[in-house]
């Protein structure tokens, strides 16, 4: 079973508290996102493997650390996800980006694909899929699915805000996905939006409603 992992970092949980407010407008709220993003993404990525290589200083010869797994891909799922992206890009430069556009059915609550551009090199990749809510979790299961399809067989989902019913989802969908969140919430409301939560991500980000 892929482990989940609730951020305890006392930045991440001061932040995510600015963002839930509802005073709070489309420029701090993008800007904080990212900050999270950057944050979570230097926790995500603790267990990277690293390899001894043999180098010279100015001074003399000596070993040092690089990384050694495979190389990394960030794959926002549209919109909101893109929110996330520049701050993951801070951590990991070299990273490829990947996006998956999907968006949810307001009566049904499926989510429903318009979009698809993956690295060509995605199935060689380790794919963090980042979106910051994790709602009935139908969204990210199926992006998930969508890049297993395509190959891809190391991926992390990381979400800033998630509701209990949507980990269940999607830990009994993709056992072998590693989850980070940065706030666990109580519930879904009758909409499928998260409680508290922060209302609807995607137009927060883009100044939409
Ligand atoms: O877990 P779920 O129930 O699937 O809900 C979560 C999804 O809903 C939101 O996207 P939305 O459909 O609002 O699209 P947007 O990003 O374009 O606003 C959010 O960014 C997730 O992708
Ligand atoms: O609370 C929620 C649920 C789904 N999508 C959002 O943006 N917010
Ligand atoms: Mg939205």
């Amino acid at each position: 079973m892929g482990k989940v992992l609730v951020m305890e970092h006392p930045l991440i949980q001061h932040k995510v508290g600015i963002i839930r407010r509802k005073e709070v407008g489309s420029k701090d709220f993008r800007e904080i996102i990212s900050e999270i993003a950057m944050y979570m993404c230097y926790e995500a990525t603790r267990d990277l493997k690293l390899q001894d290589v043999e180098i010279e200083t100015p001074i003399c010869k000596t070993t040092v650390k690089e990384l050694a797994g495979k190389k990394l891909a960030v794959v926002p799922i549209l919109r909101a996800g893109l929110g996330m992206v520049e701050g993951m890009l801070t951590m990991i430069p070299a990273a490829k980006v990947g996006h998956i556009g999907l968006y949810r059915d307001p009566d049904t609550l499926e989510p429903v694909e318009y979009y698809c551009k993956l690295p060509a090199d995605c199935g060689e990749r380790e794919v963090f899929v980042v979106d910051p809510m994790l709602a009935t979790g139908g969204s990210c299961v199926a992006a998930i699915q969508m890049l297993k399809d395509k190959g891809v067989k190391n991926i992390r989902f990381m979400c800033i805000i998630a509701a209990p019913e949507g980990v269940k989802k999607l830990q009994e969908a993709h056992p072998d996905v590693d989850v980070y969140i940065g706030a666990l919430d109580e519930k879904l409301n009758d909409h499928g939006y998260i409680v508290p939560g922060l209302g609807d991500a995607g137009d927060r980000i883009f100044g939409t409603k």
